[in-house]
């Protein structure tokens, strides 16, 4: 069956259907550079209303592990693919990405230019598309952006011990990956997840050593209802957060961010630590930034930037137990290079010189 990808510009390509067969969607086209992953990127909640490309040429050739995923079910809007692989060979895989998308209802797309496709958004920068059976179609309005109100986080309120636990931490839901609640676990940290709209006491009530603010999709600006609490909050604990946690850490302490031209979302991200001098390679799921000539005037200072476009990639509080980064230190899959913002954030919540509420 004959599917078609429409983006807001009128850049038409032709391919074949698969996943869900039946639905017509909207959102932001965006690209992924991966050689491996589509599972944990379909999976992962930061890529709610987003059409994922992949520029991979061949995707879905060692199925699907429901153990790789990083929510409960799969959060993108649609797959776009060059080649769908027809048979999966990993001894793990359980199901094909086929039939996964079938049963999650997320359609897809296969026979794309997906290099073509990738090179259109990185000169003209990000846009809509639409995924019709039509080759014609106009109808953006609900296509242009993410918004809040059409996001549903993973929401995954609950309490994960592990017997070595030093450390409580209360992880705030803006739609959390697996794979940080399993890195915090790993390094000998219980966890509460809460949703984001919980008030300080629900949170104080949970006794937390340190407090993590998780990934998330959308605009970083969307919550501005939540930056009172991330105030309070990081006065009283240890704070960390990453991706969309390390935006609203930047936004809640006077700065301000805004959206790439195209975003870094990928597995080979270079970033520069500006302490050590070292730079790592990282796992990256973004759009959005935190702009480096408003830090001026807030207490954060910048302690890491990216290789290729020198964006902000690491923050710390000049007098708080505070640090955030932008890229993924979970890093599932791809390099582990960054995995050490866990043992910070556990020296923070050891030496935090901080009371308690
Ligand atoms: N992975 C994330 O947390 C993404 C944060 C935000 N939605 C962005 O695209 O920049």
């Amino acid at each position: 069956m004959k599917r078609y990808l429409i983006l807001e510009d009128g850049t038409t390509f032709a391919g074949q259907a698969f996943g869900d067969l039946t639905k017509e969607v909207s959102g932001e086209v965006v690209f992924n550079t991966g050689m491996t992953g589509y599972q944990e990127a379909i999976t992962d909640p930061s890529y709610t209303n987003q059409l994922i490309t992949f520029t991979y040429p061949l995707i879905g050739n060692y199925g699907i592990d429901q153990n790789r995923s990083q929510s409960l079910k799969a959060t993108c809007t649609a797959v776009i693919v060059h080649q769908l692989a027809e048979q999966s060979f990993h001894y793990t895989s359980q199901e094909s990405l086929d039939n996964f998308l079938k049963t999650q209802q997320i359609p897809g797309i296969s026979g794309i230019d997906t290099r073509a496709l990738t090179k259109h958004l990185r000169q003209h920068g990000t846009m809509a598309g639409i995924l019709s059976k039509q080759a014609h179609v106009t109808n953006f309005a609900k296509a242009a952006q993410q918004t809040l109100t059409e996001k549903e986080p993973a929401y995954q309120t609950q309490y994960y011990s592990t017997n070595l636990a030093k450390h409580h931490v209360v992880l705030i839901d803006f739609g959390v990956k697996q794979a940080i609640i399993d890195n915090l676990l790993a390094h000998e940290c219980s966890v509460d997840v809460v949703p984001y709209a919980s008030d300080f006491t629900t949170i104080a009530n949970l006794n937390p050593d340190g407090i993590l603010l998780s990934n998330g999709p959308a605009n970083p600006t969307d919550y501005a209802d939540s930056l009172p609490l991330i105030q309070q909050l990081q006065t009283h604990y240890p704070l960390a957060g990453i991706c969309l946690g390390h935006q609203l850490f930047a936004l809640a302490n006077g700065a301000t961010t805004y959206q790439l031209s195209y975003g870094h979302r990928g597995l080979n991200h270079p970033v520069k630590n500006l302490i050590t001098g070292k730079t790592i390679m990282t796992s990256q799921n973004h759009g959005y930034a935190v702009a480096a000539d408003s830090l001026a005037t807030t207490p954060l200072q910048v302690t890491q930037v990216e290789g290729n476009d020198g964006s902000v990639e690491g923050l710390k509080h000049e007098t708080l137990p505070a640090i955030s980064v932008q890229y993924h230190p979970e890093a599932n899959p791809g390099p582990s290079d960054g995995n050490s913002f866990f043992n910070q954030f556990n020296q923070l919540m050891t030496e935090g010189v901080l009371q308690h509420a």
